[in-house]
């Protein structure tokens, strides 16, 4: 039917049944003077209860559609949020009326292996898989034969769920004007992305639409599409409730040597974790830091479901050698292709020249900079601080021979002489227990005068551990007494 101007909109508007429309588009003109028999809103557990009162007044019967285990509605001002606005009419409506609420339990999305997540950490157990080819959808992947165990585990069909643990790696979460970032696990997620489409079996090499990437973080979702550079979706969790793939990767980003600030952020909300867990139809991949994420209750208890997988498991053989570069190339029957063994090794290889160069102080990178493989790294580092040179003794020995007490406290003084004498046992100068004593004793300087000699004067040598002991009393007696309260 052709429709000239708003006239014939209306005639059009009154000839059908149904009509679908956002909650704000039901303010259209177009629909002033409608009546609906009834209204039935999708995603109610989202929407404000303001946005929500809009359509429902344009029908005598309401049915509210949605899960408030997933997100809430997005209420910016703390104001708002405080006096009641993030809970939703659908929240409000179905603790005050719990018999008028009709639990669906089959779902169609989530293979039996991801939907036992949720099932047992959020939905008590209720959910069941719609049908047994729901239940049983698998990725299928081809077999890669010269790919690192890990990876063999993580395209392992039989593996629904997979967590990649990096606390194994120098993967610390970064921070730049506010925003966290972590570029290592930007290069893990893009190695597994780049794995799956290398070894699927259902789509050619340039279609990327099965898998989708899911992060808590904006900056974070800019991060990885720098290092995926392909057209793979990558959204925040927020983002993705609606939308699902065959295979979806999470990035949980924080990880930090203080794990505790992780519970006030937005992983804290366990409603975000159960969106980032459920998006999935037949592979799920977190990868994270088991040890930060642990600080979080709802994670903690979904990293002791099962086994994290450690990335960083026989990946030795890219730096001492035994795992060389395969040829680029293979000729068969006199045509020359891509040796795709070889494309595997050199991503596998720059994923651990990024972990190098992450792990390493700003001022010792520029020493690799040209290195283009991990063992090339490797090398220049272990010549240049780890060879058993004269010069790096006499180094030592010269920074030993130095190091006074000074305003360190006893433990840390006595850690700098340990560890520098550790240091000279590696490069195979080694100090007997005596020599370290003495070391120590020199550094201390005027105050401990009175200890020294007492030490000096023991028919015995003594421990490590008992001059720690018998220093740390005399530090605590050279404290000034406080004042007692009145
Ligand atoms: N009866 C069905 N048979 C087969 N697949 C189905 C059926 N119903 C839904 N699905 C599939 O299950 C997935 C989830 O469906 P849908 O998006 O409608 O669920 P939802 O509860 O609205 O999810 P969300 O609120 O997260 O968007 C989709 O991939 C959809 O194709």
């Amino acid at each position: 039917m052709d429709m000239n101007g708003i006239e014939d909109i209306k005639l059009r508007l009154d000839q059908i049944k149904v009509v679908a429309v956002t909650c704000l588009g039901i303010t259209s003109p177009l629909l002033a003077n409608k009546r609906f028999d009834a209204c039935i809103m999708d995603e109610a557990g989202q929407t404000t209860l303001p946005v929500s009162l809009g359509p429902l007044m344009f029908a005598s019967v309401f049915v509210l559609v949605g899960d408030h285990y997933q997100l809430p509605p997005l209420v910016q001002s703390t104001e708002a949020q405080k006096n009641g606005m993030g809970a939703s009419l659908f929240c409000r409506l179905s603790e005050a009326h719990p018999q008028a609420i009709s639990a669906l339990q089959s779902q169609y999305r989530m293979s039996a292996g991801i939907m036992e997540l949720s099932n047992s950490l959020i939905y008590d157990n209720r959910l069941r898989c719609g049908s047994t080819e729901v239940e049983n959808a698998k990725l299928k992947c081809r077999t890669l034969k010269s790919v690192s165990p890990w990876l063999k585990e993580v395209l392992n069909p039989y593996r629904p769920v997979i967590f990649i643990n990096t606390d194994m790696l120098p993967a610390l979460e970064a921070k730049e004007n506010k925003t966290v970032n972590n570029p290592i696990e930007a290069h893990i997620i893009a190695e597994v992305c780049f794995l799956h489409r290398f070894a699927s079996t259902n789509s050619s090499w340039h279609v990327w639409e099965d898998i989708g990437i899911i992060t808590p973080y904006n900056s974070r979702a800019n991060l990885i599409c720098r290092a995926v550079s392909t057209s793979v979706e990558i959204h925040t969790i927020d983002k993705y409730q609606g939308r699902d793939k065959d295979c979806i990767l999470v990035s949980f980003v924080r990880s930090s040597e203080n794990p505790r600030n992780c519970v006030s952020s937005l992983l804290g909300d366990w409603h975000r974790i159960n969106v980032a867990l459920t998006h999935a139809k037949k592979k799920l991949i977190m990868v994270g830091s088991c040890k930060t994420l642990s600080k979080v209750p709802l994670l903690k208890l979904l990293i002791e479901k099962f086994q994290t997988l450690f990335i960083g498991y026989d990946l030795l053989g890219y730096i001492d050698g035994s795992k060389p570069c395969p040829l680029a190339t293979l000729t068969q029957a006199n045509t020359i292709r891509p040796n795709p063994s070889y494309i595997l090794w050199t991503r596998q290889d720059q994923l651990i020249l990024n972990a190098v160069i992450g792990s390493i102080s700003p001022t010792i990178i520029s020493f690799i900079a040209q290195a283009t493989t991990s063992r090339q790294a490797w090398k220049i580092l272990a010549n240049t601080y780890a060879k058993p040179s004269r010069g790096r003794i006499k180094q030592i020995k010269n920074q030993l021979k130095n190091s006074t007490k000074g305003s360190l406290g006893i433990t840390e003084f006595m850690q700098t002489i340990k560890t520098r004498a550790d240091d000279l046992a590696l490069l195979g100068a080694l100090m007997d227990e005596e020599e370290i004593t003495d070391k120590i004793l020199d550094g201390l300087g005027d105050d401990y005068k009175e200890l020294v000699r007492t030490v000096q004067a023991r028919d015995t040598s003594i421990t490590f551990e008992e001059l720690h002991e018998k220093l740390l009393n005399f530090e605590a007696s050279l404290q000034p007494i406080p004042p007692k309260p009145h």
